[in-house]
């Protein structure tokens, strides 16, 4: 039995405390909000975010931070673009041997940095795992059978994480792939939104299957130009979570991409932006990555051009279909 905090208590924070606490370990999860913290102890419910499922009384919800680092994993379940920040602001009471697992899916707008990258910066030493895969908040937390990656440069510690985490709904497959393991989680959610997009405009079935395809060639041809290894994205972080996100709605990348398609152009509003998209700033953090290791994104970049530069939907589909034809696996 080992403790565990979840340090972030949105939708995927919540479902991770159920299953932290099945897997039988001392949990605590981590309320930002005073005011949702207290509710949340009357209630037992994350209503804000992850309404209908009741917590163990076993678990503890605080607002208390330095209650909460005082576990042995630390799980980061933050938005993306919100890590360095809280980092930054609890770096100097994070005990030195705990371990953190990156739960969040996305790169860093400013930097167009990893998450560990910006973790290793900020926390120098300290080991750092990723936790990635095809997993809805909700169909976790009603205990339905799901499965992903955990990620730690040495698989001696990615296989105790992922078996300290594991429970009988919920395995983890332990990988030494940070980097490819990373991508794929961050970026498939751009290509959620090509998917979304693609339903939206009644492209077909088929659209939508070789945009998965060639959405994780994509991915992938990235990840080797970034040390990852290619049989990642094969795995649950990769394939996986393509799968999950291009084909359910309940993705909130696919569905604000069916939103979009319904447009003839986006143009950003705070209304539109209101939920966590984290394939919107993923679509933009990658244009730096795409250009300094020389590895064309088309499908990326048609998405980051819809979104930030108001780029027509209809000639970004007519771009990506006039494309040189290229081999296989990936000619990009
Ligand atoms: N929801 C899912 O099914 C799911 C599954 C896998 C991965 N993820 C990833 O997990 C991350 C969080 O997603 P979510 O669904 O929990 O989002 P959410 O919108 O439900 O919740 C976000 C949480 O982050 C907290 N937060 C916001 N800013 C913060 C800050 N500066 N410091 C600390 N905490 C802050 C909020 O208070 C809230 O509790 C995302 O990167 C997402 O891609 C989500
Ligand atoms: O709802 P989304 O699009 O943020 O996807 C949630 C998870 O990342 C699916 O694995």
């Amino acid at each position: 039995m080992t403790s565990v905090s979840i340090l972030g208590g949105g939708a995927w924070g919540t479902a991770l405390a159920f299953t932290c606490y099945k897997a039988g370990n001392i949990t605590t999860l981590w309320i930002r909000d005073p005011q949702q913290a207290e509710k949340m102890l009357l209630s037992r419910e994350n209503e804000k975010y992850l309404a209908g499922h009741v917590l163990p009384s076993g678990i503890t919800i605080t607002h208390s931070i330095e209650k909460a680092i005082e576990s042995h994993i630390l799980l980061l379940v933050c938005p993306a673009q919100n890590l360095r920040s809280f980092l930054e602001s609890i770096k100097n009471i994070i005990p030195k041997d705990a371990y953190l697992v990156i739960c969040s899916k996305g790169i860093e707008l400013e930097t167009s940095k990893l998450l560990s990258e910006v973790i290793a910066e900020i926390l120098p030493g300290y080991c750092i795992g990723v936790l990635s895969g095809p997993t809805f908040a909700q169909d976790m937390a009603e205990g339905q059978p799901t499965a992903a990656t955990l990620a730690t440069k040495e698989i001696t510690t990615a296989r105790w994480l992922a078996s300290s985490l594991s429970c009988p709904t919920f395995r983890l497959y332990p990988s030494s792939d940070v980097i490819g393991v990373e991508l794929g989680g961050a970026l498939k959610n751009v290509i959620a939104i090509a998917a979304g997009i693609s339903s939206a405009r009644n492209l077909g079935e088929s659209a939508r299957a070789s945009l998965m395809t060639r959405g994780l060639s994509e991915i992938a041809h990235l990840g080797l130009a970034m040390g990852a290894q290619l049989e990642t994205f094969m795995g649950l972080s990769g394939v996986g979570d393509i799968v999950l996100s291009c084909t359910s709605p309940q993705s909130r990348n696919m569905s604000f991409g069916l939103k979009i398609g319904r447009l003839d152009r986006f143009i950003p509003n705070d209304q539109n932006m209101s939920i966590l998209t984290e394939g919107v700033f993923t679509a933009k953090a990658v244009q730096n990555l795409s250009a300094s290791k020389d590895v064309e994104l088309p499908i990326a970049k048609s998405i980051y051009r819809i979104i930030h530069q108001e780029s027509p939907i209809d000639e970004e589909i007519k771009l990506l279909l006039s494309r040189p034809l290229k081999t296989e696996p990936f000619g990009v």
